[in-house]
C-alpha cells in the first residue's frame, strides 16, 4: 500500500540550503592533511564538484557524494530530485555516471516506512534513466529523513571539466532558470501556485547529462553545477580557483515563473543572505542594479544547472545543442575577464 505523506511539513530547510555555510565548509577543510599523490587530478584544494583520480592515460574516475533532508512534499519525486543531484556534480566535470551507491537517514518509528520505499524508487529511477547501477547503500535512523548517493563516472583525464578552468574571454552559460530556494519556501508557506511550485519540480528533475555532452562537443575547460551556494556564491569560487574576474548580467539571467515576484513580496531564505556575505567585499554592484535578481543570484539552487565557460565562437552552437535537448532558459549569462572580482550589471 503507498501513503501520502508530506515531507515538507518535517524538515525547517532541506535540498541543498541545507548545507554549511561555505565560509565555515572552506575554513574546515584547511585544516585536512594535502594530497600528493600525481595520480590525483582534483582534490579539495579548488573546491570542486567530485574528485578525479586517473587510472590510466585514457581513464580517470570521479567520485562524489551528496545527501540533503527533503525539498518537496512528495517522497519519490524527493528520491528523484535527490538522485538527480548527485549525478550532476559528475556531468559537471564533463564525465559520465556508471556506478552509484543510496546514502539514506530515515527515522523509522516517525514518518511511515512507506515513505522509505517511495525515496529509493525515485532515487533508483533516475539512476535507471542515466545508466547508472546502483549496486548498495547505507541507512542510518535518523530524524529528519536524508537522502541522496554517492556516485562513481567516467572521463578521459584530458577531457576532465574543472571550476579552475575558466579562460578570460570565456562567456557563461546557465542551463537551467533560479529560484528553486524561493519556491520551496513558498510552497511552505502557501503563496506559491501549483504551477510554479510543479515547474520548480520539473527543473530540478532533470539530469545534466546533455548540458554535459554540449561540453565536451564545444570544448569546455571550466565548469561547475549551481547548488546550495547560489550563482554568486559558485561564481565566486569558479573565479578564485581559475584566478580570472566574472561579469555577470542581471538582465539576463533565467527565473523561474512567480520567483521575482516572491523575493518583491520579501519572500528570501536565509542561504541568500549567507550566500551574500560569502562573496562579501569580492562582489561590485552597479547601485542601480535589480535587488530582487541580486537576491535570486543568490538563492540556494537545489539540483541546478551547469554554469558553463564557452569560447565566444562557440556559443550560439552550445546554446542551440542545449535548446534543442529541451534546455529552453539556457542563456548566456556573464563573461569571464582578467582579474578577480564579481561584478554584477544590468
Ligand atoms: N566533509 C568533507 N570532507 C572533505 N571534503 C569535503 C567535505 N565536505 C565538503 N568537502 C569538499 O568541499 C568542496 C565543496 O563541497 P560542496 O559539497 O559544496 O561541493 P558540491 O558537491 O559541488 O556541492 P553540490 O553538490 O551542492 O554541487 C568539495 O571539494 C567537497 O569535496
Ligand atoms: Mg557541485
Amino acid at each position: 500500500m503507498s501513503t501520502n505523506f508530506d515531507l515538507l511539513t518535517n524538515v525547517e530547510y532541506g535540498g541543498c540550503s541545507a548545507k554549511i555555510p561555505a565560509s565555515v565548509l572552506e575554513s574546515i577543510l584547511l585544516n585536512l592533511p594535502k594530497v600528493t599523490d600525481p595520480n590525483v587530478l582534483v582534490d579539495i584544494d579548488t573546491h570542486d564538484d567530485a574528485g578525479v583520480f586517473r587510472i590510466n592515460e585514457d581513464l580517470a574516475i570521479i567520485l562524489t557524494t551528496d545527501f540533503f533532508p527533503p525539498v518537496c512534499s512528495d517522497p519519490f519525486e524527493f528520491g528523484q530530485i535527490a538522485a538527480t543531484n548527485s549525478l550532476s556534480d559528475v556531468y559537471a566535470m564533463g564525465g559520465e555516471p556508471f556506478l552509484a551507491l543510496n546514502i539514506a537517514m530515515f527515522p523509522s518509528s516517525k514518518i511511515p516506512l512507506d515513505a522509505y520505499r517511495q525515496i529509493l524508487e525515485g532515487g533508483a529511477s533516475v539512476a535507471q534513466k542515466a545508466n547508472t547501477i546502483i549496486i548498495g547503500g547505507h541507512t542510518i535512523d535518523d530524524y529528519p529523513p536524508k537522502y541522496g548517493l554517492a556516485v562513481v563516472g567516467r572521463v578521459h583525464p584530458d577531457k576532465v571539466i574543472t571550476n579552475a578552468g575558466l579562460q578570460p574571454g570565456d562567456a557563461l552559460i546557465l542551463t537551467k532558470p533560479l529560484g528553486t530556494g524561493v519556491v520551496v519556501a513558498a510552497k511552505r508557506l502557501g503563496i506559491v501556485s501549483e504551477t510554479a511550485y510543479s515547474e520548480a519540480l520539473f527543473w530540478m528533475k532533470q539530469l545534466n547529462n546533455t548540458a554535459a555532452q554540449v561540453m565536451q562537443t564545444v570544448g569546455v575547460k571550466g565548469a561547475t553545477d549551481i547548488t546550495g551556494f547560489g550563482l554568486i556564491g559558485h561564481v565566486y569560487k569558479m573565479a578564485k580557483a581559475s584566478r580570472v574576474g566574472v561579469k555577470l548580467y542581471t538582465s539576463k539571467i533565467p527565473l523561474l515563473p512567480e520567483v521575482y515576484q516572491l523575493v518583491d513580496e520579501g519572500c528570501i531564505p536565509g542561504a541568500a543572505f549567507r550566500n551574500l556575505e560569502f562573496v562579501g567585499g569580492h562582489l561590485n554592484g552597479d547601485p542601480n542594479v535589480d535587488y530582487n535578481i541580486k537576491m535570486l543570484m543568490c538563492d540556494a539552487q537545489t539540483s541546478g544547472g551547469i554554469l558553463m565557460g564557452v569560447k565566444p565562437e562557440r556559443v550560439n552552437e552550445a546554446l542551440s545543442l542545449l535548446k534543442e535537448a529541451g534546455l529552453t532558459y539556457s542563456a548566456v549569462v556573464g563573461e569571464v575577464f582578467e582579474g578577480d572580482n564579481i561584478l554584477i550589471t544590468s
